[in-house]
């Protein structure tokens, strides 16, 4: 059985599969041949639970449809190729069968599973931690108290990376050492993170957690330097408890705070101290970012925040409101999760905005005192996601001509970028199916109906239509 072969049949999955859970999943595994037998290797339990129970029955269907040998022998294992002893071994599987996971391998990871829902009462944590080293450097760590799991809203774009924040915050020993947040602006990283670090300081008031942004990494770095006093900031930060680091990206072409970070992050996990680390982007996809970084970061649990869909904003409206004891009826919590798409925080701004409004005019939140407070904002929005810059958009994605998704050519080169534009200008805007018709070289309702369904359909069974349709969505409401 060969490495290469494995590598063909990953291809072939990551085909099958959303990017998010290719890159989750399957993206941090290792492969290397023993003889006849291929050697698997997660990064850790949780990853090998996973993969053992979702994705290694297909992949070993897949390399037996392309193996002589009918019954391919594939090893899973937690640790890493390089690593010559893993931690733990399972044995062979002859055959297309489940493999057994070893004892511990199966507690933990089963442990992992079962994500414990129950909301964290409110903490009294000690907020602001602050250390004088000599050299005259001052290291502040600071938690926002308000980022608690209490208050994170779960929704299926969260669901796994609040479980794993989860799991590090009450079993920081299960070994998801780094935890590593990625994803777009605003949507919930830097809370669970603290949430993370709020729930660590309840459990253990003296624990030392830290958190900072990345660019004060670096500045603390280079005052360190300047003023003699590398050892000090060394010594600060490899005796944390926790080290809690957001936007990793910054770090990118920043070689000596990279090196510098490096040997931290390595003398962290070695002592079996928590690090936790955002980034707006996958990390290996970061650029400038050097490779033995990347791969380090890939060691723990890469898990990604991906955009609330949208009865998980509305979900977010109504908590916020009730934090700020405010009056929100459902149905206008509902208008502003429709009309504000792109992200958490600005779904937050536009609440403030309205909120404001209501206590200002000394009237209740209805949807016309939203249209009035939000005005600009819904008209910008209106531009943005009218059937023309959806079909000129569209047409740029898929490298077409506007004109030929309002021409009658039926190619699947064409007909489908038209199907996805008429999906995404019932889904966006609010004009009727005929009218969305017309707009399409005047084609009749049904054929935008069939359009609508049909991409409903696709979406759920086809993986490069689903991050397609993703992709655009995030374009024309961002
Ligand atoms: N699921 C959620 N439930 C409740 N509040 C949320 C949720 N997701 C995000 N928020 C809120 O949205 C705001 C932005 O979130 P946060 O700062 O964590 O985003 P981020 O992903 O770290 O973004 P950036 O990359 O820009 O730093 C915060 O006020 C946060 O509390």
């Amino acid at each position: 059985m060969s490495v290469e072969l494995w590598q063909q049949c990953v291809e072939l999955l990551r085909d099958e599969l959303p990017a998010q859970q290719f890159n989750t999943w399957i993206r941090p595994l290792q492969v290397e041949a023993d003889g006849d037998e291929l050697r698997v290797y997660a990064p850790n339990r949780f990853v090998l639970d996973w993969v053992n129970e979702k994705y290694l029955g297909r992949l070993l269907e897949l390399l037996g449809e392309r193996s002589e040998d009918v019954t391919p022998s594939v090893s899973l294992l937690i640790g890493s190729k390089r690593s010559s002893a893993p931690r733990a071994v399972q044995p062979a599987s002859p055959a297309l069968a489940v493999v057994q996971a070893a004892p511990a391998a199966v507690e933990e990871a089963s442990a992992a599973r079962t994500v414990d829902t129950q909301p964290v009462a409110p903490a009294t944590v000690r907020t602001e931690r602050s250390v004088q080293v000599e050299g005259g450097l001052k290291h502040t760590s600071y938690l926002n108290r308000a980022f608690t799991f209490e208050n994170f809203v779960e929704g299926k774009s969260n669901q796994l990376a609040r479980a794993a924040a989860w799991q590090v915050a009450d079993n920081p020993k299960h070994g998801y050492n780094p935890l590593f947040l990625y994803g777009g602006v605003g949507l919930g990283k830097t809370h669970l993170m603290h949430a993370v670090g709020n729930h660590l300081l309840k459990k253990n008031p003296n624990a030392k957690v830290v958190y900072l942004h990345s660019e004060r990494f670096v500045a603390d770095m280079v005052k360190a330097l300047q003023l003699n006093a590398i050892n000090e900031f060394k010594r600060f930060y490899r005796s944390v408890d926790a080290l809690l680091i957001d936007d990793i990206q910054f770090f990118a072409k920043k070689e000596r705070s990279q090196e510098e970070f490096f040997h931290t992050f390595n003398a962290l996990l070695e002592g079996g101290q928590q690090v936790i680390l955002t980034s707006d982007r996958y990390p290996k996809e970061i650029e400038g970012l050097e490779e033995r970084l990347k791969s380090r970061f890939g060691w723990g649990l890469t898990v990604a925040v991906e955009p609330p869909e949208l009865e998980t904003r509305v979900a977010i409206l109504m908590k916020k409101a009730e934090q700020t004891k405010v009056e929100l009826p459902h149905d206008a919590a509902f208008f502003i999760a429709q009309r504000i798409r792109s992200n958490v925080r600005e779904l937050e701004g536009a609440l403030k905005r309205v909120i404001a409004h209501s206590h200002f005019t000394n009237h209740p939140i209805t949807i016309e005192l939203i249209r009035e407070s939000l005005k600009d904002l819904l008209a910008l929005q209106d531009k943005l996601v009218s059937i023309d810059n959806i079909q000129r958009t569209v047409a740029e994605y898929y490298k077409i001509k506007i004109a030929d998704l309002l021409s009658k050519r039926r190619s699947r080169s064409v007909a489908r970028p038209r199907q996805v534009a008429m999906a995404l200008s019932k889904e966006l805007t609010n004009h009727s199916l005929p009218e969305i018709g017309d707009s399409f070289g005047g084609r009749d309702h049904t054929t935008v109906l069939h359009a609508c369904r049909k991409i409903a359909e696709l979406r759920e069974t086809d993986a490069d239509i689903r991050e397609d349709y993703k992709n655009l969505l995030r374009t024309l409401t961002t």
